[in-house]
């Protein structure tokens, strides 16, 4: 274990008052110490490292000039914010970040005060803070409201949509870009260029070298009126950005490591009463820790690691991961059949569409963070016969619902949705857990919906979606290692709506859908131990439901259990429906639907959300105990007495 690092300026500041009685000259070593701290406790937690190191002077820079909480920081995406909340009072939790019952990883505004909008998914923060500033007026309340964005996060609509809004208000708007030029991979896009030209053009440098100048210029500037409406108009400092046309003032780009430049422009803001505003602050993502600055990715996401060599322990894995298994799979495919193109959502490596982009560059597709447009631009390549992959986590998905049912769904598109991070997630938590996918592709007509129960289901999937023209497609599966089955050489097409009998028993049926299947099959061990055969049945679809299945297994059965990775309204409502409406509920079956129930859950280890869920192996047996009427048993189950 290494030393914890030696930080008595940020040892001085219990309260937020205690960080604005820094004198400026000894902000730069606070900032450095903040960042120590924060390598140092990322080292032992794991977790979002290389934005966080990105903003370490803005967050000293803006809770030092403005008078937080009142007023208001709303970082978008909020997996930056662990400098912030090392800050704002939760320094000594820190070592709980990501854990269960721990510091979220993200925002939140039931942890603090100073975090007056929660996130996790980006682009956000516009739309929030033009909110907060409109509020702020309509109740006659005098705050400032800073939103601070990625370079990344702004290549999304929703960014777009809130500057159009904003920029046609006089709101009191203030947003910081923070422009590191990454997003989890490098960005992609023409506005992730402009950005660029902007940094590197000669005006940033004779931006940098008038910073001071700027400063001093800025209170004048901006109360009269007339210049700024000329001037600006001309686009007087920097010939004229996007920004400025969609009616924000626009300042940079400014060195956001520079704390002589941040803290007078932000004096300078703090003080005028114009607005919306646009800081262009350009920053390094890892800034100041050689392993990150250095690493493809920025230590994006990391386990814990040695501070030392920036090594990350990662557990030795015990069988393939399903997000490895689905690229595999499909780069497999995509041998065999040229009009196989994929779509990812600026999560080529979390989707493993990287490995498939190293095979088939120009048929990959790294569309920045759009999710809608991820889907609308998938129907439209469907549209012209070819077949694409839209692979997109569970939980990004939702903000591609609409364009699902309107722009995939009426037309009966064949797009193929491949949906990563389905069920929870763990150390993300809420905001993260691919709860609800099951449950809101379920109810659309045309929609095809599978879940693999195990790795080389998966790859049966892929096959199949692969192989499948006649309407739109989903596969859903879980983070993480499968459960260690052989993997077959090659996939195999699946009947579309047909699950299948894993073992044949009696009196019990657990019917499974997706990632349950192990914990399924070992509660069925256990139910063995109490004399009972159950028989187990792996659903494979939620949509077409199979009804032979379904019906075979209520008729021949006392008790039926449905276990899903998924919210209420899920595949278990689907079966329930159907008993109903065909009269199978009608002679004393026990059905009992375990999904996941209707709330958010914190973050925990994916192991523990489950168990919380009542969707472990002990939860399935007891349900199935109390079911039957014996409570002792479902209890002795539920301890871990039997
Ligand atoms: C809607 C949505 N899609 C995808 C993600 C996954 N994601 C988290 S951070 C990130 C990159 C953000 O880049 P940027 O805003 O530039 O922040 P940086 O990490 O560079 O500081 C992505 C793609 C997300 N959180 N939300
Ligand atoms: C902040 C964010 O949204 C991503 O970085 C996310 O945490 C990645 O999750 P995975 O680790 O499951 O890819
Ligand atoms: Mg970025």
């Amino acid at each position: 274990m290494t030393k914890r690092p030696e930080t008595p300026l940020l040892d001085s500041i219990s309260e937020i008052s205690d960080l604005r009685e820094i004198p400026r000259n000894q902000l730069a070593q606070l900032a450095d110490e903040v960042r120590a701290e924060m390598i140092d406790v990322v080292s032992e937690t794991g977790g979002h490292l290389g934005a966080g190191l990105g903003v370490v002077e803005l967050s000293v820079a803006l809770h030092h000039v403005f008078n937080t909480p009142d007023d208001k920081i709303i970082w978008d995406v909020g997996h930056q914010a662990y400098p912030h909340k090392i800050l704002t009072g939760r320094r000594e939790h820190m070592r709980t970040l990501r854990k269960e019952n721990g510091l979220s990883g993200f925002t939140k505004r039931k942890e603090s005060p100073f975090d007056p909008f929660g996130a996790g998914h980006s682009s956000t923060s516009i739309s929030a803070g033009l909110g907060m500033a409109v509020a702020a007026e309509l109740k006659g309340e005098k705050r400032n409201i800073i939103s601070v964005i990625g370079d990344g996060a702004m290549s999304a609509g929703m960014a777009y949509e809130a500057m159009n809004n904003a920029g046609a208000m006089d709101a009191r708007l203030i947003v910081i870009l923070n422009d590191n030029d990454m997003s989890i991979a490098p960005p992609t896009g023409a506005m992730s260029a402009y950005l660029a030209r902007l940094v590197s053009g000669k005006t940033y440098r004779s931006i940098r070298e008038t910073a001071k100048q700027l400063s001093e210029h800025l209170p004048r500037f901006f109360s009269e009126k007339a210049r700024r409406t000329e001037e600006y108009a001309r686009g007087f400092w920097t010939g004229g950005t996007l920004f400025e046309e969609l009616g924000f003032y626009y300042i940079g780009p400014v060195d956001g490591h520079n704390l002589d430049h941040l803290l007078p422009i932000l004096d300078n803001i703090r003080d005028t009463d114009t607005g919306p505003i646009l800081i262009h602050a350009v920053t390094q993502k890892g800034k100041g820790y050689g392993p990150a600055e250095s690493a493809d990715d920025k230590y994006h996401g990391v386990s814990k690691f040695n501070v030392i060599t920036g090594a990350q322990s990662k557990a030795p894995a015990n069988a393939p991961s399903y997000t490895g298994v689905f690229a595999e799979s499909l780069i497999q495919e995509a041998r065999n059949d040229d009009k196989i193109v994929a779509v990812t959502a600026a999560m080529p490596s979390g989707t493993g569409l990287d490995k498939f982009a190293k095979e088939f560059a120009d048929r990959t597709f790294d569309v920045g963070i759009a999710e809608q447009h991820a889907v609308t631009f998938c129907a439209g390549l469907a549209a012209e016969g070819l077949s694409p992959f839209c692979a997109i986590y569970s939980t990004f998905l939702q903000r591609g619902y609409d364009q699902i049912v309107h722009d995939v769904a009426i037309q009966n598109l064949p797009v193929r949705f491949a949906i990563d991070r389905a069920g929870f997630v763990g150390a993300d938590g809420p905001t993260h857990s691919g709860a609800f996918d099951t449950a809101y592709l379920g109810t659309i007509p045309n929609m095809v919906l599978m879940a693999p129960g195990d790795e080389a289901e998966l790859r049966h999937m892929v096959t199949t979606a692969a192989k499948f023209d006649e309407h739109p497609i989903a596969l859903r599966y879980p983070r993480g290692e499968g459960v260690g089955v052989d993997l077959p050489a090659a996939g195999e097409m699946l009947e579309i709506g047909k699950g299948r009998i894993i073992r044949e028993g009696k009196s019990v049926a657990l019917l499974s859908f997706g990632g349950r299947l192990a914990e399924t099959m070992a509660a069925a061990e256990i139910l063995s131990g109490l004399g009972f055969n159950p028989t187990i049945a792996d659903a494979r679809f939620a949509k077409p439901l199979d009804t032979d299945l379904v019906e075979r297994l209520a008729k021949n059965h006392e008790v039926l259990l449905t276990i899903e990775e998924g919210s209420t309204g899920g595949f278990g409502s689907f079966v329930l429906s159907h008993l109903a409406q065909n009269g199978l509920l009608d002679n004393g079956l026990k059905v009992r639907p375990l999904f996941i129930p209707d709330h958010h859950f914190d973050q925990a280890s994916q192991t523990s959300m489950y168990k919380a869920a009542g969707l472990d192996r002990n939860a399935i047996a007891a349900t199935v105990m109390r079911a039957l009427g014996n409570e002792k048993a479902a209890n002795q189950v539920m301890t871990g007495g039997l």
